[in-house]
């Protein structure tokens, strides 16, 4: 055979080669295209035909599509886009909205004769299945865990944030109060963010008071905290709304899993710290509060149980007799460490201090710079608020604040709980349906399984509850018109066994620091509440920025 025979025929066996492989390259692009195409098909079919999408399928919704259900509704979207959105649907939907991602069925519910089925009583207590994302950072913490584990934590942690506890604090939030006005006073007459502030004043009235730490915290390690608290928050929201990130096995070969992993070690290595710390100077006698405290009338506690009025904190607050020692939060965990007839182990007391350090110190953060901002926003509201402390404060403005004072601050209370309704630093929280609940308000049937969302946000905004409910009105909260309105419509602590462990603490520490801000400074805006870009990321924040200027006032 001659060579130009021979290289014919080599080529053309190259040629058929080449073509055989892209045509096979290509069937089994064709055959792996249709078996996506079909298996996608299948899903989608179960999905609709499950009984709790049946179920739910009359409910209002809004567009959704093959698959992915309205998971397109946030998927390329950011936080505060997200937070928009949500609103304006449930806005136009009414009461309920039904939303799934992919097979995740989630309701919405807004009328507060609806949100007391899933919060009151002892049924619906499990938190979603969204809150997973939180395990790596609060293990079984109060606000995860769930079943006997967070009942015998509740039990034991609730009466660490008794009233005697609380008023020995008052000192240290003054302490602390009096130490950020002196670190503001670089910032009179600019205008400038007033979160940073808070911040790292709330995570340093956690830690000398609910943790025990004696030394002064350094204001470092504090802030880096407390932004990388706040990245975190970003994370997690992203994880609990968007499928990609949901799903383990993709999201741990992104770059927000490097990220995640450099913010845990920021997280816990200040927790772990603290524990350690507490832990080699640990005197529990040195730290106990005595109190001593006579029984009242057990009957009112019965009758506004039954109106639903009242919760644990409160029971704790009334019920008790005798002389008593009470240690606050982490020296308390540390003496049933020690107790052999108690189940408390130095895991529990880790995932306790990363949960009530996060919700804590963001919480208040968020609402005190909230307040701050209003206060700048409405000055005839800012000056009845300086008049009513002029009442208990008299020549003295400067003295520290006592609680007998704080007791006093009735207008700076509902100055409080306004800031509260309209931003609510817990925007949203979710529950599992235990069973099929039918709603008081319309008749639907919620799946057992269902994720239940109670927007704090949408509910405090109903206008059939707060007329002109965008409106800033402190007396919205005089008693007399709280009285008219249903219990669940003001909920920022949440309600019911379930609420915020910390609400009284939270309460009395943004008494004290607004009291001796405002006594200090005279607060200014240059915005008004139009131009804030709300980002609802677990947290509510300014995306913008919790813009003010502060100028000292005349007897400071
Ligand atoms: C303005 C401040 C605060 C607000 C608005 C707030 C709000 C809330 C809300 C809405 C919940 C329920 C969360 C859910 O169901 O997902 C909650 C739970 C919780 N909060 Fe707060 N909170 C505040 C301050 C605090 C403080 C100061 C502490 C502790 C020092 C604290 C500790 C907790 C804990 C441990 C839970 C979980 C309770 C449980 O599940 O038994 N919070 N908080």
């Amino acid at each position: 055979m001659s060579m130009d025979i021979l290289n014919d025929t080599v080529q053309e066996n190259v040629a058929f080669n080449q073509s055989f492989a892209s045509s096979s390259i290509f069937n089994s692009l064709l055959t792996a295209a249709f078996g996506l195409v079909l298996t996608l098909a299948l899903y989608d079919y179960w999905r609709r035909n499950t009984r709790a999408y049946r179920l739910l399928k009359n409910m209002p919704t809004v567009k959704e599509y093959p698959v992915v259900g309205h998971g397109h509704i946030v998927l390329l979207r950011n936080n505060p886009e997200v937070l928009d959105i949500f609103v304006d649907l449930m806005r136009e939907g009414g009461d309920t909205l039904r939303f799934s991602l992919a097979h995740i069925n989630v309701v919405a519910i807004s009328n507060p004769v609806d949100v007391e089925i899933f919060l009151s009583g002892q049924k619906h207590l499990e938190k979603s299945v969204e809150y997973r994302f939180f395990h790596p950072w609060f293990g079984d913490g109060l606000l995860v865990s769930k079943g006997h584990h967070w009942r015998h934590h509740r039990k034991m942690i609730a009466p660490t944030f008794h009233q005697s506890i609380l008023k020995s604090f008052v000192p240290t939030f003054v302490q602390h109060s009096k130490a950020v006005c002196d670190r503001l006073f670089a910032k009179v007459g600019k205008d400038f963010d007033c979160h940073k502030y808070m911040s790292e004043t709330t995570v340093n009235i956690l830690l000398t008071t609910a943790m025990g730490v004696k030394t002064q915290p350094e204001m470092k390690t504090s802030a880096e905290y407390a932004q990388a608290v706040m990245d975190m928050c970003d994370i997690i929201h992203n994880r609990q709304v968007k499928m990609m990130y949901r799903m383990d096995a993709l999201y741990r070969w992104t770059n927000m899993r490097q990220k995640d992993n450099k913010l845990m070690n920021i997280i816990l290595g200040m927790t772990q710290k603290v524990v350690e710390e507490r832990k080699s100077n640990f005197n529990a006698d040195e730290r106990a509060v005595i109190d001593k405290v006579a029984a009242v009338s057990g009957k009112k506690t019965i009758k506004e149980k039954k109106e639903g009025l009242r919760d644990d904190l409160d029971e704790i607050d009334e019920n008790d007799v005798g002389e008593k020692k009470r240690l606050a939060l982490l020296d308390a965990m540390m003496e049933m460490e020690k107790n052999p007839n108690i189940t408390w182990t130095d895991k529990d007391i880790r995932d306790e201090v990363n949960t009530i350090m996060f919700e804590g110190h963001d919480t208040t953060a968020a609402g005190s710079s909230f307040a701050l901002c209003m206060l700048g926003i409405h000055q005839d509201i800012q000056q009845r608020v300086v008049e009513e402390q002029e009442a208990i404060f008299g020549h003295d403005m400067q003295r520290d604040c006592t609680f007998a004072d704080t007791l006093q601050m009735n207008y700076l209370e509902r100055v409080i709980c306004e800031t509260l309704r309209l931003f609510p630093p817990v925007p949203l929280i979710a529950r599992k349906a235990e069973e099929d609940v039918k709603l008081a308000s319309a008749p639907y049937i919620v799946p057992k399984g269902t994720t239940v969302l109670i927007s704090q946000f949408i509910i405090h905004r109903r206008a059939s509850v707060y007329p002109d409910p965008d409106k800033f009105d402190p007396d919205r909260f005089l008693p007399e018109r709280t009285a008219q309105r249903h219990y669940y419509s003001f909920i920022p602590f949440s309600a019911g066994p379930r609420s915020c462990v910390g609400r009284k603490f939270a309460m009395l520490q943004l008494k004290v620091l607004l009291s001796t801000i405002i006594r200090k400074y005279k607060v200014f805006s240059s915005r008004t509440d139009k131009d804030f870009r709300l980002q609802g990321d677990i947290i509510l924040k300014l995306a913008n920025g919790f813009q003010i200027s502060l100028e000292p006032r005349a007897y400071a």
